[in-house]
């Protein structure tokens, strides 16, 4: 698959983009008319940049209201494009993108727009420039990509061919089958979007919201399924109109689109052999199959000083395993959940949430994977004799490391000494979540990261209140549930930095009895966070609790849900630093998070910083 993207998808200059583009590893780039106006580059000075990056120019875009008009404009009009195909000459850009008429358009017949479009494909056709001709959602008379098709046929001509464009077939529900019918040698172009599923007039919707595939709502595979079965073989591009990525970082942003045009590649591939009918030419990219995370291995906190961390450890019934052999690295662990905490160059850090290990059925294949998907690799420094571990980072910073699954538990535990020898018994068996909070401007740059790399679904996102803003939470979670991590979006109060740095994050702990937990945790010092007694009272009138089991909630300032598929009881710790830790009880079957209690959460927390 050839891959491409348009320079409108990214904040910067045109150079800026176009480094950012070859960076990523694109093959090719539309160039979006405005960013040449705009720039003080020649054309000339593009197209030798463009070469030296190694990225085609694939197509100039876009040419607007050409066809269905009058006689006079018809005139004015190919004067106007013909402008247009001396300069892509001078570009070395040999395809032009033709937007259906959204406004000058007075003659709705298709054999006045079929003539016209004839007309200037001959003009092109001196200049040797082929017209991708494109169905607007919004277009005056021409808004349907097959309609667009059959101005095309009847145009007949060598040099006018059509452009899909995702968002404007699946935005008006178009069913993509019929791109089946269209022979592929008059397919001259073929842009991608995703978007999220909005009510709003589709002309906003498409010039705002598009999102790279896999971040919306679309069935962008089903669409790729087929584009390759009519043995389409062209640039595949990303045209994104979207206001986030117009101000985020270019680099970071041309990253997350080539991602997700593997990701993409991949599924539709994947797709296809299991429609087994038909699999086209186009070649698709595959990666290495890694199963889901089978759990967590561990979780990292890097603190400057780790005293206030041990103590919250050890206040929830963890015991030290001591101290790294050659690092400045502890372990503390209960049962078989293992908390490491590095104070590594960490001077002066405030605790916060550095790492997570998940354990994995293949850990080369697992790394490989995510470094093919452009994961950015961590190199560390190791010993001889260490275990050698696969560690990528997230693009929130995380570095996640991908373990190899091992019955008898990890190798890297023998590395740790000085401490007891056997983790302390007790109720807590396992990390049940952890959250992680992303930038806003990166949300669904982490979501695809998450489910691409790692193998983890997304849940339905809620949107929590909280007295510094709305906080969006997505669960990326293993089928079985064993590895569940939550991604929150940081209220923007919290984000000085841009890179939601300073909101806090945390492991949560399953335990099998949650009342003991809390008691040993009173009884060693614990501060857990308040519970205000309205939240109390609102829970009696909602669940009608019995009074002794409220009266020990209260105690303890423990939280509670219930749901048809069984209860919640859970607690959080003080927040130090960056991080605070959360303690769970699931009873039967019950699979959220206690989602109507997070806005008492956030608002105790709120409440605790200002104090
Ligand atoms: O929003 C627009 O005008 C516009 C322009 C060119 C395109 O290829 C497109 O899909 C939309
Ligand atoms: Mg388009």
């Amino acid at each position: 698959m050839r891959t491409s993207i348009a320079t409108v998808c990214l904040s910067g200059t045109l150079e800026d983009k176009l480094r950012a583009c070859a960076a990523a590893g694109f093959d090719g780039v539309e160039i979006f008319e405005q960013d040449l106006v705009v720039s003080p580059s020649s054309p000339e000075q593009i197209r030798s940049l463009a070469a030296g990056l190694g990225l085609t120019l694939d197509l100039y875009q876009p040419f607007r209201d050409f066809e269905g008009v009058t006689e006079d404009l018809l005139a004015e009009n190919l004067r106007r494009a013909e402008a247009k195909f001396r300069l892509m000459n001078r570009m070395g850009i040999d395809t032009m993108l033709v937007c259906s008429n959204v406004a000058t358009a007075t003659v709705d017949d298709d054999a006045v727009a079929a003539a016209q479009l004839r007309r200037m494909g001959e003009l092109a056709a001196r200049y040797g420039i082929r017209l991708a001709y494109e169905a607007l959602a919004w277009g005056r008379f021409v808004s349907d990509f097959e309609h667009a098709w059959r101005i095309v046929e009847m145009a007949d001509h060598p040099n006018v061919g059509t452009c899909l464009d995702s968002f404007h077939i699946l935005s008006r529900r178009w069913d993509p089958e019929a791109i089946e019918k269209i022979p592929a040698e008059k397919i001259f172009f073929v842009q991608l979007a995703d978007a999220p599923e909005l009510s709003m007039d589709v002309l906003s919707w498409s010039r705002h919201y598009r999102v790279f595939p896999g971040e919306g709502a679309f069935d962008l595979v089903r669409f790729m399924g087929h584009l390759v079965r009519s043995g389409y073989d062209g640039p595949v591009s990303l045209e994104i109109f979207n206001d986030v990525f117009r101000q985020a970082a270019e680099e970071r942003t041309a990253v997350d689109a080539m991602r997700s045009l593997i990701r993409l590649a991949e599924r539709t591939s994947i797709h296809l052999q299991e429609e087994g009918n038909g699999l086209g030419t186009m070649e698709l990219a595959t990666l290495p199959g890694v199963g889901e995370p089978l759990g967590f291995n561990f979780a990292e906190v890097k603190a400057g000083d780790p005293e206030h961390i041990r103590t919250l450890l050890y206040q929830l019934g963890f015991t030290s395993l001591g101290q790294h052999r050659t690092k400045q690295v502890e372990l503390w662990a209960q049962n078989g959940v293992r908390m490491i905490i590095n104070s590594q160059q960490a001077d002066g850090m405030s605790p916060g949430i550095s790492a997570v290990g998940l354990d994995v059925p293949d850990a080369p294949a697992a790394a490989s994977r995510a470094l093919q998907l452009k994961a950015t690799p961590v190199t560390r420094r190791s010993q001889a004799n260490e275990e050698v571990l696969q560690v990528v980072a997230a693009p929130d910073g995380t570095e996640i490391f991908l373990c190899q699954a091992e019955p008898a538990g990890p190798g890297w535990m023998s590395e740790f000494g000085g401490g007891t020898t056997v983790p302390a018994p007790g109720s807590i068996t396992a990390i049940d979540h952890v959250n992680l909070s992303q930038p806003w401007q990166h949300f669904d740059e982490a979501v695809l990261f998450y489910e691409s790399t790692l193998a983890l679904s997304p849940r339905p996102s809620v949107e929590v209140p909280s007295p510094m803003g709305l906080v969006r939470s997505q669960v990326m979670h293993s089928s079985d549930g064993a590895v569940r991590i939550a991604l929150n979006i940081a209220p923007l109060v919290f984000d000085g930095a841009g890179d939601g740095s300073g909101y806090p994050q945390h492991v949560a702990f399953a335990c099998s009895d949650l009342v003991s937990v809390a008691r040993t945790a009173v009884a060693r010092g614990l501060e857990f966070l308040p519970v205000p007694e309205n939240y109390y009272e609102d829970l009696e009138a909602r669940f009608g609790l019995d009074q002794a089991f409220l009266a020990t909630l209260r105690e303890l300032n423990l939280l509670y849900d219930r749901d048809a598929d069984g209860e919640f009881l859970h607690f959080y710790t003080a927040t130090i630093g960056n991080v605070f830790f959360e303690v769970v009880e699931r009873r039967t079957g019950y699979e959220g998070y206690g989602a109507p209690n997070a806005p008492v959460r956030l608002a105790a927390q709120y409440q605790g910083s200002r104090a």
